[in-house]
């Protein structure tokens, strides 16, 4: 019989953006080696290159790929992001083509919680500004301006994971925790939800940004929310670069409004550590800027490596969709001593009935049947013995609405 399921070895994974080790190890324990590992970005040009051949592909926040990207991908099965944001992934589009999305969706979230806190408490005592000015000789040795975290209002906007554990660690330092979020969410301690971002900006004394790219928060922070934010306070954005309006910060920090800003990701940032880092920020020295480094802890980063190269694996070896972004969630057992057809098809009406067809008209016996849908897609998976995958896989690519369709043995 053909062989239609392929060896371990020919599926190519190609890795970039330098996911952490882990993620390397994690693979070749499961028998994949065919990896391709860059450390940093590719170009698009390069990116539509690569991709051609990639049946999974591992990225993190930098790298775009988008509807136009994915035409060039014809055998991905598959999108890894070892990060927590999928923004940078066309969504719909990976759906369409029956490519499953995985991420990491917390194993970073304390590293940037941590962050943030350090942040804020250096930007209060103006440490960002007596540094900058030690290094060239001087001496701000000054109480003005330098207060202590204590007591002071802290407005989290998008109170997810990442804001709750911001929550919890600045109440414990004796902060007062105020949140604004388009859902309802139950507070975590004395935190207290408001009905308005203008009602948070009036009121706080650091503001700090932890909301997804969607099209509801892209410049979402512009002269208008800069205008409502207090005179002193602080603005923090480790989110995404999309967030904030640079220019019209910029303008509020020249004012001399704020006390400082913390931004750690930016509209436009470099694809690798050897290209210049250009912002307007970079001439005030009471603005922390850092390199996209929210989540870049040794922890988060060997987490996320192992995490999402099992996720990978288990989808690989047992067409597994559990936590996936974008499919319907399968938690599949092994299937020894049989083939395993996927199914994945638009979600239209007959779709199902066509399918079981297939097998009772050809007399296939079904050993395992399992299935999903979400809005856009139905994932069939149906385990068969073995002399019967080949036919009934031929058959099952006709039937209607089908977008993809393999055997796993
Ligand atoms: N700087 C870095 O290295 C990192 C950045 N991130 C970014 O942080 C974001 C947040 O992460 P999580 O807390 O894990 O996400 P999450 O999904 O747990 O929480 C996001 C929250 O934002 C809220 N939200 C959505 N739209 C909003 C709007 N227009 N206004 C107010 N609230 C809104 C949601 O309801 C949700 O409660 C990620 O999507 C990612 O872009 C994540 C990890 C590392
Ligand atoms: O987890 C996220 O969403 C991040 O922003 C972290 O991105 P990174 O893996 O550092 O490129």
């Amino acid at each position: 019989m053909a062989t239609t399921s392929l060896d371990k070895s020919k599926i190519r994974i190609l890795l970039l953006e330098g996911v952490h080790q882990s993620a390397l190890d994690t693979l070749h324990a499961a028998g994949y080696t065919n990896i391709e590992y860059i450390k940093h970005a590719i170009s698009e040009t390069e990116l539509k290159e690569k991709i051609a051949d990639a049946h999974f592909i591992g990225i993190r926040s930098r790298t775009q790929l988008t509807d136009d990207v994915l035409q060039h991908a014809d055998k991905l099965v598959a999108i890894c992001c070892f990060c927590i944001g999928t923004n940078q992934v066309d969504l719909k589009a990976a759906t369409r083509r029956g490519i499953a999305v995985f991420n990491a969706p917390f194993s970073n979230t304390r590293s940037v919680a941590e962050l943030v806190l350090a942040q804020a408490i250096l930007l209060l005592r103006g440490i960002p500004e007596k540094n900058a000015s030690a290094h060239r000789g001087g001496w701000m040795k000054s109480a003005k301006n330098s207060y202590e975290i204590r007591g002071k209002k802290l407005g989290i906007i998008g109170y997810g994971n990442i804001g709750t554990q911001f929550s919890v660690l600045a109440e414990s330092l004796g902060m007062d925790v105020y949140f604004y979020d388009v859902v309802a969410k139950l507070p975590i301690g004395n935190a207290k939800q408001v009905g308005s971002l203008k009602e948070l900006l009036n009121q706080s004394d650091v503001v700090s940004l932890h909301v997804p790219e969607t099209p509801s928060t892209r410049w979402m922070f512009g002269a208008e929310q800069l205008a409502q934010m207090k005179p002193g306070s602080i603005l923090m954005n480790a989110s995404r670069g999309t967030v904030v309006d640079i220019e019209a910060l910029t303008e509020t920090l020249r004012s001399g409004k704020l006390l400082g800003a913390a931004i750690d990701v930016f509209p436009v940032e470099p694809r690798s550590n050897d290209d210049e880092f250009i912002s307007p920020l970079r001439e005030f020295d009471n603005v922390i800027l850092t390199p996209h480094i929210g989540g870049s802890t040794v922890e988060a980063q060997e987490n996320i490596g192992r995490e999402v190269a099992e996720k990978l694996t288990l989808y690989s070896d047992t067409g597994t969709t559990m936590a996936s972004v974008n499919f319907p969630e399968v938690a599949l057992p092994s299937h020894p001593n049989q083939h395993r057809l996927l199914h994945i098809h638009e979600n239209v009406p007959g779709v199902l009935s066509e399918i079981n067809r297939v097998f009772s008209e050809n007399d296939i016996n079904v050993c395992g049947q399992y299935l999903q849908t979400n809005e856009d897609i139905g994932y069939v998976v149906i385990d068969v013995d073995k002399e019967y995958s080949e036919l009934a896989l031929e058959k099952l690519k006709h039937v209607k609405a089908t977008i993809r369709c393999r055997v796993l043995f």
